[in-house]
């Protein structure tokens, strides 16, 4: 859960750092997304300090949380990024992350991409298909330049995640898989503009345990092993995305622990590792502040009406996913079970069923935790609602990093054709 560390109560009143959340709503309008710098850096750190041994390229899963406020913070600690589009790689480029730390994940990468790409010289294609190392190639010969790839390898491992976030079973759209490791490595040594470097997996996001990073892992050394044999030269070895976070109490493995697993499967191959990490950087250094808007008794439950909706905060609807949920003042106030949903015309538009929250009324603050990863990413403007503020707190100092634009601004990306 998001660490009473970054998010504390004090008397009853809960803070970011050292400013309070009812001090911050004064001054932006909720719902805002608020994010603890001093956690992000603190989550970096541990990555940095787990994976001292192996000397790792942490790499940013820019995705989690590409806000630029975010990736600066990142990119002053030495972060790299793992980017999925160009959008991607202007925003990590705009934060300071040289494009030598960045490497390129997706299974559709366009061909304006590649290109874009190549002409900025990033560190590793991660190829997800034979067709898209054939494209790559025929850019990389246009442009004169040469693609360091490695090809994301699907091991056809459970990673024991939700159904919608795992990525490394044989069903599953990502990768090449392992049976055909050999003959896409033996193609992209014949084609001209690649450079073969290394190895790429990802398993799947939000993992609790590390016995499927082990089987992923393990099944990754021997290949690099026989492509080694085999004459292709492998020096790097790019793990993808971190660990799971703790949403609701969850015992979650140590970041050690994790390292220790990399080195264990992987130490003797002595290539550079690169790690995507995203979630575990983000996810508990942000949380979603929200007003009540009514409370309603309905004929079995009560509901607490939120001004945050599904839009605002699409996981609980999509996957069903735990979200802690605080009153931001608790003085006094008992615990009381609410369903706690949001204003869009939705039935799914709910974050939590029968959650124990401390007794709320019309006007009070509420925080759902744990939002910094995989939250305002993947807002939308569902219902014409606009798209909400985002906070940095620092210490005692605030700052707005997303403005919410004015209605106009909305209506304004809208064109009305002429003839009409
Ligand atoms: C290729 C790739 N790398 C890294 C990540 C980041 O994963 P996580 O947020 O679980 O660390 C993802 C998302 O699952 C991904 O698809
Ligand atoms: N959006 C997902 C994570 C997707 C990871 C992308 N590969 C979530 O919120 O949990």
């Amino acid at each position: 859960m998001t660490p009473e560390k970054f998010f504390p109560y004090q008397n009853d009143h809960m803070f970011a750092e050292q400013v309070a959340i009812s001090e911050l709503a004064q001054q932006v309008a909720t719902p805002f997304y608020c994010y603890s710098q001093s956690a992000i850096e603190a989550s970096y750190l541990d990555y940095q300090t787990a994976f001292a041994q192996q000397d790792a390229l942490i790499c940013y899963a820019v995705k989690a949380n590409g806000n630029q406020a975010v990736l600066t913070t990142l990119a002053k600690l030495g972060s790299g990024a793992d980017v999925v589009s160009v959008g991607e790689i202007k925003r990590a480029l705009s934060a300071g992350i040289p494009a030598e730390k960045i490497v390129y994940s997706g299974v559709a990468k366009a061909e304006h991409e590649m290109e874009f790409a190549l002409k900025q010289g990033i560190f590793q294609f991660n190829v997800e298909s034979e067709p898209e190392l054939e494209l790559l190639s025929q850019v990389a010969s246009r442009l004169n330049k040469e693609a360091a790839i490695a090809f994301r390898i699907n091991p056809d491992v459970c990673a024991q995640t939700h159904a919608k976030i795992s990525t490394g079973k044989a069903e599953n759209k990502f990768g090449v898989p392992l049976s055909k490791a050999h003959i896409a490595y033996n193609r992209a040594a014949e084609l001209p503009g690649i450079k073969i470097q290394g190895v790429d997996v990802h398993i799947g996001s939000q993992l609790t345990q590390l016995a499927p990073f082990s089987e992923a892992f393990t099944r990754i050394a021997s290949l690099v092993e026989q492509l080694r044999q085999a004459g292709h030269n492998i020096n790097v070895v790019d793990i993808g995305g971190g660990l799971g976070i703790d949403y609701q109490g969850e015992d979650l493995p140590s970041k050690q622990a994790y390292a220790d697993i990399v080195e264990q499967t992987l130490g003797h191959l002595d290539c550079k590792i690169v790690i995507e990490p995203g979630r575990s950087l983000l996810g508990n250094a942000g949380i979603l502040v929200s007003s009540v808007v009514y409370v309603k008794t309905g004929e079995e439950r009560q509901f607490l009406m939120l001004d945050a909706g599904m839009n605002d905060l699409l996981r609980p609807s999509l996957y069903d996913a735990y979200h802690d949920i605080q009153a931001v003042n608790r003085v006094d106030k008992p615990l009381k079970p609410y369903d706690v949903v949001g204003p869009v015309c939705e039935t799914g538009d709910t974050f939590a069923k029968t959650r124990q929250v401390h007794q709320s009324k019309s006007g009070d603050l509420i925080a759902i935790m744990s939002c910094g990863a995989y939250g305002a990413v993947m807002a939308s403007n569902y219902n014409a609602r606009l798209s909400i503020a985002e906070v940095m707190v620092k210490d005692d100092n605030f700052a707005v990093i997303k403005k919410r634009p004015s209605y106009e601004e909305m209506i304004n990306q809208d064109i009305v054709p002429s003839w009409l």
